[in-house]
C-alpha cells in the first residue's frame, strides 16, 4: 500500500527481521489483491457490526455463521504475524501492518504516496475509529502520524525506528476524510527529525514531530551494496 522511489540492491538475505522472499513481485501483487479483497469486505464487516440495528436473533445467527467463516480461514495459518518481506527488487510487502497492512482490516489502510516534501496520504476513517463523538481516536491519530513520518524518514532506502514522538492536538479531528502529511526537518547522524500533520477540508487539526532513529545494527552499509 506504499509507493516505492528506487531502492538501492541490498546484499543481504536478512536484516533485523526484515526477511528476504523471493517470491516474484507479480506474485507478490496477485497475492496482495486476493488478500485486500478479503480485508475490505472485513472492514465493511467491521463497520456494519458497529452500526447494526438488526435484533439479538439476528445478530447471534450472523456470528454463528461468522464463527464458520473463521474456521475455514484457520484451515491453513501462518504460525505467527505476518511480518515484513522483501524480494530482490526490493518490492517489500507488510501484510498485517497495523496501518497499511493489505491483509488487516484494522489498518484503514493508509495509502502513501511519496512526494518532492516527504509522504503524504488521503484516508476516510469511518465509524472503527471513533474517539469523542464523531472525532478520531486520539491514539488513532498518533498510530497513523507515526507510521506516515517513520515511512518518511526510512524513505525506503533505510529502516528507522520511533524513537520520540510528540503529538499537539489543535482541536477534534472529525471523523470523515482526512489529510496527513510529513516531511524530513533535519538529520543528526543516525537521527531524523520528521514534522507531520493531519488536517480536514478546514485545515490542520493535529502536529506531530518525531525523532526516528537508523539503530546502529541495522544500518545498511552503502559499500554492501551492489547496482547489479
Ligand atoms: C534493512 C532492509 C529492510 C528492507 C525493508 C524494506 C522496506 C520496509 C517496509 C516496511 C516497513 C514497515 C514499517 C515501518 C514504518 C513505520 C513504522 C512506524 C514506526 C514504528 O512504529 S517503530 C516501533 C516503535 N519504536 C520502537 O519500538 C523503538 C524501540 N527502541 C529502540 O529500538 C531503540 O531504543 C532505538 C532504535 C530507538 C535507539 O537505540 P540505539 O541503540 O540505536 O540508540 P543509541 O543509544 O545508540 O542512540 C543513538 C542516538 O539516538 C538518541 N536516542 C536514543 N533513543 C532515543 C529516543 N528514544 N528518542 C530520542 N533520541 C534517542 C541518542 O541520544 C543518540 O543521540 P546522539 O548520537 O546525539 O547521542
Amino acid at each position: 500500500m506504499t509507493s516505492r522511489p528506487p531502492f538501492p540492491e541490498v546484499s543481504a538475505l536478512s536484516i533485523g527481521g526484515f526477511v528476504r522472499d523471493d517470491t516474484p513481485t507479480p506474485e507478490v501483487d496477485r497475492r496482495e489483491a486476493v488478500l485486500a479483497s478479503l480485508a475490505g469486505t472485513v472492514r465493511e464487516l467491521v463497520d456494519a457490526a458497529i452500526r447494526t440495528t438488526v435484533d439479538d436473533g439476528e445478530v447471534h445467527r450472523i456470528r454463528d455463521d461468522l464463527a464458520g467463516l473463521v474456521d475455514r480461514l484457520r484451515a491453513s495459518q501462518l504460525p505467527g504475524p505476518a511480518g515484513v518481506r522483501f524480494n530482490g527488487e526490493m518490492r517489500a510487502w507488510n501484510w498485517g501492518n497495523a496501518v497499511v497492512g493489505a491483509a488487516n482490516a484494522i489498518a484503514p489502510p493508509l495509502e502513501v504516496v511519496h512526494d518532492a516534501s516527504g509522504c503524504h496520504a488521503d484516508v476516510v476513517l469511518g465509524a472503527a475509529y471513533e474517539g469523542p463523538p464523531g472525532l478520531v481516536h486520539g491514539g488513532v491519530s498518533a498510530m497513523l502520524l507515526d507510521h506516515i513520518m517513520g515511512v518518511t524518514a526510512s524513505a525506503m532506502r533505510r529502516t528507522t525506528f520511533t524513537g520520540t514522538l510528540t503529538m499537539r492536538y489543535r482541536r477534534g479531528t472529525p471523523l470523515g476524510p482526512l489529510r496527513l502529511e510529513a516531511s524530513i526537518a533535519r538529520e543528526e547522524g543516525r537521527k531524523v527529525f520528521v514534522v507531520a500533520s493531519i488536517a480536514d477540508a478546514d485545515g490542520v487539526t493535529v502536529e506531530a514531530d518525531g525523532i526516528f532513529i537508523e539503530p546502529a545494527g541495522l544500518r545498511i552499509d552503502p559499500q554492501e551494496q551492489t547496482s547489479a
